[in-house]
């Protein structure tokens, strides 16, 4: 998906909204458990209800991948149901040497080897240009590096000072020497979201995957305040606050008035900041 038609989807759903599909088995409802695939079931369901108030889908790699060969099936199945003109993001943030990073790009971008086609994918930026560029050779896929997350240890390196900044500023103004606003993305956390005026100096017209915003308490309202732009540049990602509002039969209604709570948030956002 390229950057025009991002932001179109934007304008034409009045949301900047990515679901998080961390589908975890002991967390859906009992009576899923008796299909064939019980987390694609319920991943299906999660999208019929929500895909016309979100922009976005993340499926979270690590949800799959701990059910082995059971599990890819579900998130190849979950890619492919998810409708072509949403941004398909797997949350895989792998980070490697290059060769293994064209093979990484290879099983999330290549539909034809892997079965998986995903519009992006987000990266550790830790070893640098080799480990990155290799996704770029993917014409039309985005990278989205992590630069602040919203994790407590962020602190740990990222504020680490430099001296051109704190690490995360050293990454956003290098990884930005790499290619453009129209392929890179940069996570930064909604816990952050003071930080997010800084943020804009070096990277003023890139999407921001902001993830934070629910079950780790992060305000979409300060998000807007220091990080919206022009374009909206926003892509606001929430997870367990939509998909395990409830865990019975009604979980996709459950769902779907979570995420229509925050779309609308989200309008009034777009309005202020002329957007739409
Ligand atoms: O890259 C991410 O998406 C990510 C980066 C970050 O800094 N913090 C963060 O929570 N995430 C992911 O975003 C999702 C947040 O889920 P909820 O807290 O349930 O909304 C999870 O899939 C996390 O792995």
């Amino acid at each position: 998906m390229t950057r025009s038609q991002l932001i179109s989807q934007i304008k034409q759903k009045r949301s900047f909204l990515c679901v998080g599909l961390d589908t975890d088995i002991n967390k859906i409802p009992e009576f899923l458990k008796t299909y064939p695939d019980p987390i694609f079931e319920f991943n299906k369901r999660i999208i019929d209800a929500t895909a016309d108030l979100c922009i976005a889908y993340k499926p979270n790699a690590a949800f799959y991948e701990s059910h082995g060969v059971k599990g890819l099936q579900s998130l190849i199945s979950t890619w492919k149901y998810i409708p072509k003109n949403i941004l398909s993001i797997i949350d895989a943030k792998r980070g490697d040497i290059g060769n293994t990073s064209d093979m990484y790009a290879r099983a999330f971008f290549d539909e034809a080897a892997s079965g998986m086609g995903f519009d992006a994918i987000t990266v550790t930026p830790y070893m640098g240009n080799d480990s990155v560029t290799p996704y770029l050779k993917y014409d039309g896929k985005w990278i989205i590096i992590l630069a602040l997350t919203s994790s407590a240890g962020s602190k740990d390196f990222q504020y680490i000072e430099t001296p051109d900044g704190h690490l995360y500023e050293t990454v956003i103004k290098k990884a930005n020497t790499w290619a453009g606003d129209d392929r890179i993305m940069y996570v930064v956390g909604a816990t952050k979201s003071t930080e997010f005026t800084g943020i804009r100096k070096y990277a003023p017209d890139n999407f921001l995957l902001v993830p934070g915003v629910g079950a780790q308490g992060g305000s979409l309202q300060e998000v807007c305040q220091y990080g919206i732009t022009k374009d909206c540049g926003l892509i606001v990602n929430s997870s367990r606050g939509i998909i395990y509002a409830d865990n019975t039969e009604n979980f996709a209604e459950a769902a779907r008035e979570e995420a229509k709570k925050l779309q609308q948030q989200m309008e009034e956002e777009l309005v202020k900041a002329g957007v739409i």
